[in-house]
């Protein structure tokens, strides 16, 4: 209401000065061009002000306004004024001057926050990151997890001709016997066997002591395969059964996995 108040009286003024124009001769069509530039000036800076939050930017635009009504002015007087004639080139140009400053100040702030909202951004990625990796793996073996797994089987049953099902012989009794800190080292000590054997993004943990992995490599050296996995826990008296399966992209990977445990399954009665 305010804005649209005072753009009114300075058009106003505007008008008057532009009859007093017509009516003196003497006063020529600069004066008129210098009173238009005013108006429009200082009508944008009324719209402008309320969301102007930069001081230099709102006092260079007001002194630049100024200047140009002194411009006006002077054309009005018949006698020249020396303040106004001083003021108005000074005016328009500290306006001008302060003007340039406030768009640095605007533009070195508007880098902080654009620099501000990339680091927020970065850290949002990276927590992203973590917790997709999270969701996918197991923290302790840092294997992929059980829904890894599932995410990836077709994938890698069309990649690989076997599925190897593996779970842990006497690991209740080797956490009970030296306690659940050495057990966690067991599964990781036998996920680090595993991976060593097999490619470590095709072996997974599915849950407590079982574990599987995808290879090409068909069952007939299974003992040499179980020696090889095995021998770092045999100080823990724990071994490992172990179920082959065929791969089968076209089959349901729950399919797939019951067929291998239960070979592991017939595996583990061999004691
Ligand atoms: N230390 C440790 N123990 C776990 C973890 N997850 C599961 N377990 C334990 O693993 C044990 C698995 O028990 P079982 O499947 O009977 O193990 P097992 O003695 O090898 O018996 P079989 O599998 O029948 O040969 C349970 O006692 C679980 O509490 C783990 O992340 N860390």
């Amino acid at each position: 209401m305010i804005q649209k108040f005072v753009i009114a009286f300075i058009w106003s003024i505007g008008a008057l000065f532009l009859l007093w124009t017509l009516l003196h001769d003497g006063i020529g069509l600069e004066t008129i061009e210098e009173l238009l530039w005013f108006c429009l000036s200082a009508t944008t800076i009324v719209i402008a002000a309320p969301q102007l939050n930069s001081k230099p930017l709102f006092y260079g635009w007001s002194f630049y306004c100024l200047g140009l009504l002194l411009d006006v002015l002077d054309g009005y007087f018949e006698f020249a004024l020396v303040p106004i004639l001083l003021l108005d080139t000074s005016l328009k140009s500290i306006g001008f001057i302060l003007v340039c400053y406030g768009m640095l100040l605007l533009l070195a702030s508007k880098k902080a926050t654009i620099a501000k909202l990339n680091l927020e951004i970065a850290a949002k990625q990276q927590l992203e990151e973590k917790l997709r990796y999270d969701a996918h793996h197991d923290p302790l073996t840092k294997l992929g997890n059980r829904k890894a797994c599932f995410d990836r089987f077709a994938q890698l049953s069309e990649q690989y001709s076997w599925l190897y099902y593996f779970d842990l012989d006497n690991f209740k009794h080797a956490n009970d016997e030296y306690g659940h800190h050495v057990g966690d080292n067991v599964l990781t000590l036998f996920a680090n066997a595993l991976t060593a054997h097999f490619q470590h993004d095709t072996v997974f943990r599915l849950g407590g002591d079982e574990f599987v992995a995808f290879s090409n490599e068909g069952p007939e050296q299974l003992t040499d395969l179980r020696t090889n996995l095995t021998t770092p826990l045999k100080q823990y008296q724990v071994d490992t059964s172990i179920g082959a399966t065929k791969t089968d992209a076209k089959q349901a990977p729950d399919k797939i996995l019951c067929q291998a445990d239960a070979k592991m399954y017939r595996d583990k009665s061999r004691h």
